[in-house]
């Protein structure tokens, strides 16, 4: 596995890569890796020839006063996951190497779909993300490129920029992983010690049981039901742990993310709570 600190090492290697015909599959992370992020390694590893794995903490998704330097970084240990698992190049690079001294220009989605959910609490987010996103896109030119569905919504504001942009890349969601009792793996869950750990076990409680109400309620007509009662389901679960606080509770449309009264196959119910001072996102789509 090779280990690229500058754009025109990867620029290179990819370059060698397309001269032998080989395809590319980019993996974005900002390290702290967990077997979330390895296993769209394993998928990029079965659909490309050859993968990439960004490591980049990017410092223009986190608003002020948020977590950008307590943010977890132990890139020996992120090498260490990356080559068991068949990882061909890993990009780590500087801060300075993304956003060159004077760098001014950002990418934004200009849809409502960025206002909804998290966007409401970290409204500058998602530029932060979509320009991070686009430059590594332009440096590593993937054919593919793998998002984890446990971030719902970036995975959806990622594939319209993809479109909007004309990239050519093709993006794969891939399934959330998740620890024992459910809590989906977040390199933010080290931030826990044991009593919140063993608190945050409370999302994937509330998600299970709205997915046992969803199964008993979906109309047998339209195949949709009333949203408020299963997002009141869930704030009630969760409002029953003492160290969960709310952020959201949403229903919304699968491809607008807008808010849906009603909700069907297709469609998304996605949360954040913060677990004392750890905020954790989840969701899951409505199946019939
Ligand atoms: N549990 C998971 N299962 C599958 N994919 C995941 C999981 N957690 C994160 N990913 C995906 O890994 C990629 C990199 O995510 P990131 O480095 O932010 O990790 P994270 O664990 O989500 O961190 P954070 O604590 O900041 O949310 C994203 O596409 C994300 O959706
Ligand atoms: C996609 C991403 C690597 C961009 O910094 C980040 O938002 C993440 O890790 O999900
Ligand atoms: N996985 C999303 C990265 C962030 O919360 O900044």
């Amino acid at each position: 596995m090779k280990i690229a600190t500058t754009i025109k090492e990867v620029r290179k290697q990819v370059a060698d890569w397309k001269r032998e015909g080989l395809t590319v599959g980019l993996v974005p992370t900002m390290g702290a890796l967990h077997e979330g992020h390895a296993s769209l390694v394993d998928t990029a590893k079965e659909q490309c020839d050859r993968v990439v794995t960004s490591v980049f903490v990017n410092p223009t998704q986190f608003a002020a006063g948020e977590d950008l330097d307590a943010y977890p970084r132990d890139f020996d240990r992120d090498c260490g996951v990356l080559e068991a698992h068949g990882c061909d190049l890993v990009f780590h690079p500087s801060v300075e190497e993304m956003y060159p001294e004077g760098a001014a220009t950002f990418v934004e989605l200009r849809s409502d779909m960025t206002k909804q959910l998290c966007g409401k609490s970290r409204p500058e987010h998602f530029c932060g993300v979509c320009t991070v996103v686009s430059k590594l896109f332009h440096i590593a030119m993937p054919d593919k490129a793998f998002f984890g569905e446990k971030d719902a919504q970036q995975l959806a504001v990622i594939r319209q920029m993809t479109r909007d942009l004309l990239f050519g890349i093709e993006i794969v969601g891939c399934p959330t992983k998740r620890e024992e009792d459910g809590l989906a793996k977040s390199s933010r869950n080290a931030y826990l010690d044991a009593e919140e750990r063993k608190a945050a076990g409370i999302l994937y409680q509330a998600i299970c049981k709205a997915q046992e109400y969803l199964k008993e309620h979906l109309d047998t007509e339209d195949g949709k039901t009333e949203s408020q009662p299963v997002t009141e389901l869930i704030k009630d679960i969760i409002g029953t742990e003492p160290l969960a606080e709310i952020d959201y509770v949403d229903a919304v449309d699968g491809m607008s993310l807008l808010p849906a009264d009603r909700i069907g196959d297709g469609d998304l119910i996605a949360l954040a709570v913060n677990i004392g001072k750890t905020r954790l996102i989840d969701n899951f789509t409505v199946r019939k």
